[in-house]
């Protein structure tokens, strides 16, 4: 069986952060290593080369526009983000949503320039129309769960359980995520029982004291 994928996303939160991002991909690497459980981190654009550089985990872009190289100024250009060293990217993410064309275009880059796409959604109506576009992954986030402490996992396993079965039947080779308040091993076993390939997640990690410590709690019921 492949190992379930915990991602977790750093956003943009900055306290501290330029140090705690590397701390972060460190206790990645270390506890990814150690139980086999692929840990990989979405960092600011400017993090994606040296991390990619300096840790063995996969590095994902928050982000990606549907550009082709040309004239374009502030904008995010897949094949810089692959050059950068990424392994994957979000795609219209609940804070950075993109139209239904734009989505189909990014994943349509990630699969030419061999990224791995991580499609967010936010029920289960546009997880099955996210399906049809064939990304890599779906990632169910119900956007009032998220950063709010509660678990989409105890809150609205429903959702969960909803978006995996309406993805099997538009596509059974999407792998389904899910994210929104994702905090322990428990979190992550509910999901993974429920069906999904892992969590995609972000408080529980950027903003605890002992980072390493949340990520061996969040690997250890799977
Ligand atoms: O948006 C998320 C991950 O992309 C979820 O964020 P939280 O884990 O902070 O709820």
């Amino acid at each position: 069986m492949v190992s379930p994928l915990i991602l977790v996303n750093l956003k943009t939160y900055h306290e501290g952060m330029g140090q705690n991002a590397h701390r972060i991909a460190a206790a990645a690497e270390t506890v990814g290593r150690e139980s086999g459980v692929v840990i990989g981190i979405a960092p600011v654009f400017t993090e994606i080369r040296p991390m990619s550089q300096h840790y063995a985990i996969p590095v994902y872009a928050q982000h990606i526009d549907a550009i082709t190289p040309g004239a374009h100024t502030g904008h995010i250009l897949p094949e810089e983000v692959r050059a950068a060293g990424a392994h994957g990217t979000l795609i219209n993410h609940s804070e950075r949503r993109l139209t239904l064309a734009d989505i189909d275009a990014c994943v349509q880059a990630s699969r030419r320039l061999r990224l791995e796409s991580v499609v967010c959604t936010n029920n289960d109506s546009t997880s099955a129309a996210a399906a049809a576009l064939r990304p890599d992954y779906v990632a169910i986030e119900p956007p009032e769960l998220i950063g709010s402490g509660v678990s989409v996992s105890k809150a609205d396993p429903g959702i969960i359980e909803r978006s995996v079965n309406a993805v099997r039947a538009v596509n059974p080779d999407v792998r389904v995520l899910t994210g929104a308040g994702i905090q322990s091993g428990e979190c992550v076993k509910i999901a993974v029982d429920l069906g999904t390939s892992g969590v995609l997640l972000a408080s529980s990690v950027v903003k605890a004291d002992d980072p390493e410590a949340v990520l061996r709690d969040l690997v250890s019921l799977i």
